[in-house]
């Protein structure tokens, strides 16, 4: 597959000439200063991570890669004895062939030279040092903000293409202390783009030093440099690309896939593609440090790992080649496990949209010929609401009602869930997001209604209506209660949702143990949902019970909304009770009715031998 789409080999290809239009800085040895931020190439350079050429350990210090560690690869970057690096991929026969991938027609995988890779370990060991530097360092800044002149032993790393993310990649680069050197077909027209510390020259000059070269093209182009081969030879090739959606699903091969079947004697490394050149550009933020990085060849990957390490963010491990695929999807997913939250919370809305919009508009309007269409922009969407946040509420803690009543029902928990409750369980920090947002936007709505038209035109209406009764002083006692305790619990109910909206975020997750975030997630949320039902209750008060609140022989949305959380509650009040409670827990502990496993709950012998044979 990989040779068919290789181009015919070029080894006598010819090299443009080489001028050096970009500016070389005069190399000087680093010193490095505080963080800055400021204008450099086109928006400004951002806070790089200043480790050049201080650090000197890799593996056991912290700016170790996590890859490499956990992959067991030898820090040392040692490729064994004529162990080609692409050795996995069968680049051998496919070099050797020369007919169709692009490269030298005696080329093949087990020439590739060891130290070249054993360099780029070295290159990146040196970069990944003290990660608490100032980003970026004071030499590397010029007067006029931009970036001046990398130091002289810094690594070098090569970029191919002069583009958006070319440009934010260089300067990121620069301000983590490496040299770069850029090669672009019209280096001219593109030297200006660049900070004066970039070397800006001709494809083909610019391949020639580095180990590592970040190919910043898009894949149509990749076959473009063919001609270069040769001097790839042997090189690390990170591909930084992304297909359109049209393309991931039309074609099978991934793009990093590709552009290892062009190159056979290269080392190609997925990576960075799921940075955006404007986060390269401002920095790493907490929510997209991750790079995802597979590659066949553990050396380099590591070696990119620690580049990603110095630059600021993390690498994550994503294996061997196979996984680009998977990997350059990931920038295409449009919020993934939300889909079907959001097709439930739509649903749910539109199905209680249209039922207060027949009790409350269209039932006035048929039967007195009332025009109360009013209520369709506000009151209707404030009273489907509440209905949507408290249903949605009531659904994230159903499923695992339903997961306890299965597990009772076979005796074992080792038994698999249904698809559909599977996929129920993992939804419900959506589903409770979702509730928690219509649950904000009711009480939004309810805070804005005293401002409408509406209110201040009934307000006035009922006290000419006192003053023409003679009436001076309108205050029922019941409906004061009623309000004061309905708006109190409202408050209650969407205060306890907003810390479980809060808690569930990962940065605040990630500081609470496992009791206490089980404790805020499955205690608050049930207090929560029990205080929901009151405000449904006390809103609802006598109105189920009269007559006039069942329009077209419609009960009150409220009654509707009461049915599903009702159930969960008494669900929830079932388990609870002794006969039920130390089943479950036994369960839960690996206790099985019919099975194997026979469990005795260490503190209660007496009920272990009374179930343990049920
Ligand atoms: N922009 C972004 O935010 C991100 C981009 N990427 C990936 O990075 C790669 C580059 O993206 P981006 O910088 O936005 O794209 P641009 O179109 O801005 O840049 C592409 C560069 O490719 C070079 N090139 C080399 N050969 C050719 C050729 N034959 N025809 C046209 N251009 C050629 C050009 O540089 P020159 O003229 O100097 O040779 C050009 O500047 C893509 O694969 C993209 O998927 C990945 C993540 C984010
Ligand atoms: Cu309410």
């Amino acid at each position: 597959m990989a040779a068919d789409l290789g181009c015919p080999s070029d080894e006598g290809s010819h090299r443009p000439a080489r001028p050096r239009p970009g500016s070389v800085a005069a190399p000087e040895p680093a010193r490095w200063g505080g963080a800055r931020r400021g204008g450099a190439g086109r928006g400004g350079a951002d806070t790089g991570r200043d480790v050049g050429g201080r650090a000197r350990s890799v593996g056991g210090g912290r700016c170790g890669s996590p890859i490499a560690r956990g992959r067991g690869v030898r820090a040392g970057g040692h490729v064994p004895a004529g162990r080609s690096p692409r050795a996995g991929r069968g680049g051998a026969g496919r070099g050797a062939a020369g007919g169709g991938a692009c490269g030298p027609a005696t080329a093949s995988s087990a020439d590739l030279p060891p130290p070249r890779l054993r360099a780029a370990g070295r290159l990146a060991t040196q970069m990944s040092g003290e990660m608490d530097k100032p980003l970026i360092s004071r030499r590397l800044v010029d007067s006029d903000g931009s970036l001046a002149e990398a130091p002289s032993e810094a690594p070098k790393v090569g970029v191919l293409g002069s583009g958006d993310f070319a440009r934010s990649l260089v300067t990121r680069l620069l301000g983590s202390g490496f040299s770069v050197v850029v090669g672009s077909r019209n280096p001219k027209r593109t030297a200006g783009l660049f900070p004066s510390a970039a070397q800006v020259t001709f494809q083909a000059e610019a391949v020639d030093s580095p180990d590592v070269i970040f190919v910043a093209m898009f894949r149509e182009h990749y076959s473009s440099l063919c001609g270069l081969s040769d001097q790839l030879a042997g090189k690390i090739l990170v591909d930084v690309s992304n297909p359109t959606e049209q393309e991931h699903l039309r074609r099978r091969e991934s793009n990093a896939e590709y552009l290892a079947s062009l190159f056979p004697t290269c080392t190609v490394v997925k990576a960075f593609n799921v940075i955006s050149a404007w986060t390269l550009q401002s920095g790493p933020r907490d929510g997209n440090r991750q790079v995802p990085i597979c590659s066949d060849h553990p050396e380099a990957k590591r070696a990119v790992s620690e580049m990603v390490q110095a630059m600021g963010f993390m690498p994550m491990d994503m294996g061997s080649l196979v996984s680009a695929r998977e990997v350059e999807a990931m920038p295409l997913r449009l919020l993934p496990g939300w889909k079907v939250p959001a097709l439930l919370a739509l649903g749910l809305f539109i199905f209680f949209y249209v039922y207060n919009f027949v009790r409350d508009v269209l039932q006035p309007y048929v039967r007195d010929g009332k025009s109360k269409f009013y209520k369709l922009p506000v009151s209707v969407v404030n009273t489907t609401l509440p209905c949507v946040a408290y249903v949605l509420l009531s659904l994230v803690y159903l499923p695992g009602v339903l997961a306890a009543a299965l597990q009772l029902h076979r005796g074992t928990k080792y038994r698999r869930f249904p698809d559909w409750l599977d996929h129920w369980l993992q939804h419900r920090k959506q589903i409770g997001l979702l509730s928690f947002f219509c649950a904000a936007l009711h009480a939004l709505y309810s805070f804005c209604l005293p401002l409408g038209r509406v209110s201040r035109y009934e307000v006035v209406n009922l006290a000419i209506k006192q003053v023409l009764a003679n009436k001076s002083h309108l205050w029922i006692e019941e409906e004061v209660w009623r309000m004061e305790i309905y708006l109190s619990l409202g408050v209650l109910a969407l205060g306890t949702l907003s810390l479980l909206a809060v808690t569930s975020l990962p940065s605040i997750a990630n500081s609470l143990n496992w009791r206490e975030f089980s404790f805020v997630q499955s205690t608050l949320g049930f207090v929560a949902l029990v205080l929901s039902t009151l405000h449904t209750l006390t809103y609802g008060w006598t109105r189920a019970f009269e007559d006039s609140h069942y329009k077209f022989y419609l009960p009150p949305t409220f009654t509707l909304t009461l049915l599903v959380p009702c159930v969960v509650i008494l669900a929830k009040g079932l388990f609870l009770l002794p006969c039920f409670r130390h089943r479950l827990s036994k369960i839960r502990r690996g206790w099985e009715k019919d099975g194997a496993i026979k469990f005795t709950l260490p503190m209660d012998h007496a009920l272990a031998q009374k179930t343990s044979h049920v």
